[in-house]
């Protein structure tokens, strides 16, 4: 039976990092002393009738049911008169996109155990027929031991699904589908292989610095639909054959997320052997 919980129950800590709506601290229950993130969301601030109330409801409904080492927890929630609190697992290295801008980009050993944990996880949810919707380096959190965990459920929804709020922020890893709804001949509903896409933009993300249909707007959108993108010769033939797996326009096409697991480049990096786990200490272990 879930605990109540309720404000007094905790020491807020530091500001952690804040989000469109709202903010998260450092928080530690007091009887236990169990350390963890507090997200808070003021109830102003969620237009109401809007969709966003709406997606803060589900992200609870979703998250709470989660339990994968590369999803963020959720332990509970409550709220009060003004906010809505969100009790969430504390990732100890923070925002895996500050960590991506300041190495520039990540060398390939890095990205294909980042992506095959991005895999496993996003297994685990469409397993669930959860749609994440919105896979980022800005929605992924690095946890102490320096695996990924992904947060933010705020877009993700139960597949098959049919978008009715309006999407705002980055077009970036968005995929064709959901740039150009009749794009796909029925009605703009699309199902989990969305997430394959937006593994294929991550991927490039990683291993380049910068997103594969980075520009302006508009040109943003004919680059997706038309998957118009060029991969530098620095990334490995192996690296380009994924990206190129993932990033196809026909969602059924895309590398279904066993196969990903299976790829010649992500076994090249994440066959956990004496060869592996030297390279990691001879990197300093990051
Ligand atoms: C992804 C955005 C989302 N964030 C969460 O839900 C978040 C949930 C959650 N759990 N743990 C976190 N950890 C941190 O934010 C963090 C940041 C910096 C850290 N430092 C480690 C030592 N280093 C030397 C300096 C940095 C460590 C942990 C965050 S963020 C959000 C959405 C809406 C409103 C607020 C927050």
């Amino acid at each position: 039976q879930p605990r109540q919980f309720h404000l007094g129950m905790f020491e807020i800590g530091r500001p952690l990092g804040k989000g469109k709506f709202g903010r998260v601290y450092l928080a530690r229950e007091r009887s236990s002393g169990f350390i963890c993130a507090l997200k808070v969301l003021y109830k102003a601030e969620l237009q109401h009738g809007s969709g966003v109330e709406k997606q803060v409801r589900r992200e609870v409904e979703i998250q709470s049911n989660l339990r994968h080492p590369n999803i963020l927890k959720m332990y509970g929630h409550f709220h009060d008169s003004k906010r809505i609190f969100l009790i969430l697992e504390f990732a100890g290295r923070g925002e895996l996109y500050k960590h991506l801008r300041k190495e520039n980009r990540f060398p390939e050993w890095k990205a294909a155990q980042y992506i095959a944990q991005m895999a496993s996880a996003l297994r685990y949810l469409h397993r669930k027929h959860v749609i994440h919707r919105d896979i980022k380096p800005e929605n992924i959190l690095v946890g102490i031991h320096g695996e990924l965990k992904i947060s933010d459920f705020g877009w993700s929804v139960h597949a098959p699904n049919h978008r009715r709020t309006t999407l705002c922020g980055t077009l970036d890893y968005l995929p064709p589908e959901m740039v150009r709804p009749h794009g796909n001949g029925n009605d703009n509903s699309y199902d989990e292989k969305v997430d394959l896409w937006s593994l294929g933009v991550l991927t490039y993300e990683f291993l380049v610095g910068e997103a594969p249909f980075e520009d302006t707007m508009v040109m943003t959108h004919r680059r997706i639909a038309r998957a118009d993108m060029t991969i530098p010769s620095f990334v490995s033939p192996e690296a380009r054959d994924l990206i190129k797996k993932l990033l196809v326009l026909d969602p059924a096409k895309r590398l279904p997320l066993d196969a990903v697991q299976q790829h010649p480049w992500i076994i090249k990096h994440c066959v956990k052997g004496e060869r592996a786990t030297n390279r990691e200490k001879t990197k300093g272990g990051e």
